[in-house]
Order: structure tokens, then sequence, then C-alpha cells
């Protein structure tokens, strides 16, 4: 997208990107200009640092923070932005993602991190509920997130053998 970003997708490795495209993908449907980056508390502090500090002025309105194992990420950045920050847990090989989860949603009280749930799900639902978020400001996402919506529902059949 070469518009200005209005959302901030990182991730803390490439290797996340295979759950976190998906974020993408659904910012994409809706017209939403957004932004991917490889950004890692442990082997990118400074990127972290600098990325979180111009997050109020480069106007990102969300940032969507994906991270697996000892996710330490969207904390980190919620610690130094007061753009929202919602955390997805990616799954990791070795605890199925209970690490990731954990490590987002048991942020200590002050510092707030919307966590989603692990994996692809939570991508997903993650880049629905930025959207959501662009929406209360936004007629045309709006009316592309409602229509969004009800082609899902539409989607759902109501015969269980067909
Ligand atoms: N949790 C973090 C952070 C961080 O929190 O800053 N940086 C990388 N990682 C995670 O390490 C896992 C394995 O990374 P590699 O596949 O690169 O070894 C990834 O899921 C990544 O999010």
């Amino acid at each position: 997208m070469t518009d200005t970003p209005l959302i901030g997708i990182i991730m803390g490795s490439r290797s996340d990107w295979e759950t976190m495209r998906h974020a993408s993908d659904i910012l994409a449907e809706l017209g939403i200009a957004h932004e991917c980056k490889v950004v890692s508390a442990h082997r990118t502090p400074d990127r972290l640092f600098s990325y979180a500090k111009s997050a109020v002025d480069r106007d990102l309105k969300t940032i969507i923070a994906g991270a697996g194992g000892a996710a330490h990420l969207p904390g980190m950045v919620a610690s130094m932005t007061r753009v929202p920050v919602l955390g997805v847990p990616v799954e990791s090989k070795a605890l199925s993602g209970m690490d990731s989860l954990l490590s987002i949603a048991q942020m200590p009280g002050g510092v707030p991190v919307g966590t989603l749930a692990i994996g692809i799900a939570g991508a997903k639902n993650a880049a629905l509920l930025a959207a959501a978020i662009i929406a209360n400001h936004d007629d045309a996402v709006a009316e592309r997130l409602d229509a969004w919506r009800q082609a899902q529902t539409d989607a759902v059949g109501e015969d269980p053998a067909a």
C-alpha cells in the first residue's frame, strides 16, 4: 500500500508472517492503508523504540503486534505509546501458543494490551477490531466493514447436510 498507513502490523520474526498475513489480508479487503514490519523487542530493541515512539506523530490509529513464545513485543510497544495495541499470540512449537497468550495477556495494570486468540483467528480478529476502531470516524470504512460482516453471515448456510 502506498497511502499513509493508519494501522501498523508488526511481528517479532518473519516466521510470524504466515499468521500475521491474515490480518494484512483483511485490512486490504477493507481498503485500509496499513504497513507490515518485523520489529522485535529482543532482537531489534532500537527499532522497537523508534517504532513505538514515532507512532503518535505518524498518526497510527492502532498497532497490531504479533509475537510467539516469550512475547514481549506487544507489551513493550504499549509501554511506549498511547496508540491502542492489539496483541496476537502466535502459535509456538514448544507450547502451542500458551506461552505467547499468557505473555501478552498478563500485563500489569496500567499498561493495556488488547489480547486476541492464539494464531490465525486472533490475527483476523485483530484486523477486524482495528477496522472497527477506524470505522467509528470513517463512514466509508464503516460501510465496507458492515458489508464484510454481512457477507460472512450470508455465507453460513442453514442446512448442515448441504
Ligand atoms: N516474541 C518475540 C519477540 C519479542 O517479543 O520481541 N521477538 C521475537 N519473538 C518471537 O520468537 C519466535 C521465534 O522466532 P524465530 O522463528 O525467528 O526463531 C517468533 O514467534 C517471534 O515472534
